[in-house]
């Protein structure tokens, strides 16, 4: 199966919070016991040339850089040792998050959806083929705000690896071609402002470039 265009699967967004014990650290909070996870719509997801938009009522606009892992198999109660081959391939993402509607959830015990999973949420690059990508935990991660860097980590510091994440997603939602599952952001989250370019890496495989622009009604 192709999965060139897989945005335009239109299929689930699982995000993982926590993954990357200095990033956990900078929110004062723990590594969790087991997978943290949070969904965004399809509707998060935008491609380049398209701009980031600041959520309405949101004054602190984040971004987050992570590792996508983009699923080429329906499955279900996948075991880890076979998890690894219903991996598609790979992608860049922007877990952006409201950062300031994310504290206020937390502070009131209720869920992220709105900080997580609002248009534009989640911008990704190019679709990379597992063959073309020879160690998925090892691969170099960076983000940086109009010009400056602001996030620099490695896929190799993810606490829950993605077999054991692939295992424990699919023990509660099936997972299908064209799911993408959003690994976690290593340290150096930070907020940007309307009119920011926010550039990603992965290695030299991906570079992506996003506007950050205020979000206008539509009619
Ligand atoms: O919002 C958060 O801090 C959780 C999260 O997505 C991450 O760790 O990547
Ligand atoms: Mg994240």
């Amino acid at each position: 199966m192709r999965l060139s265009r897989f945005v335009e699967f239109g299929r689930k967004i699982i995000g993982v919070g926590r993954n990357y014990k200095h990033h956990a650290a900078e929110m004062k909070s723990v590594v969790p016991d087991k997978p943290l996870l949070f969904l965004k719509p399809p509707t998060a997801f935008i491609t380049e040339g398209n701009p980031i938009k600041v959520p309405r009522g949101c004054h602190e606009l984040h971004h987050e850089v992570e590792l996508g892992v983009i699923i080429g198999r329906k499955g279900k109660d996948i075991s880890e040792i076979g998890a690894m081959d219903y991996v598609g391939g790979y992608t860049l993402c922007l877990d952006m998050t409201a950062r300031d509607l994310q504290e206020e959830a937390k502070k009131n015990g209720l869920p992220w959806t709105v900080a997580k999973g609002f248009d534009t949420s989640c911008p990704v690059g190019s679709f990379l083929p597992k063959e073309q990508v020879a160690d998925p935990h090892n691969l170099p991660l960076w983000c940086n705000v109009n010009g400056q860097m602001r996030q620099e980590g490695s896929t190799a510091d993810m606490v829950f690896r993605i077999p054991t994440l692939i295992s424990y997603i699919s023990s509660y939602f099936t997972l299908e071609p064209g799911d993408v599952i959003l690994t976690g952001t290593p340290a150096g989250v930070g907020p940007v402002q309307p009119g920011d370019i926010v550039e990603a890496g992965l290695g030299s495989l991906i570079r992506m470039s996003f506007k950050v622009q205020v979000e206008e009604k539509s009619m």
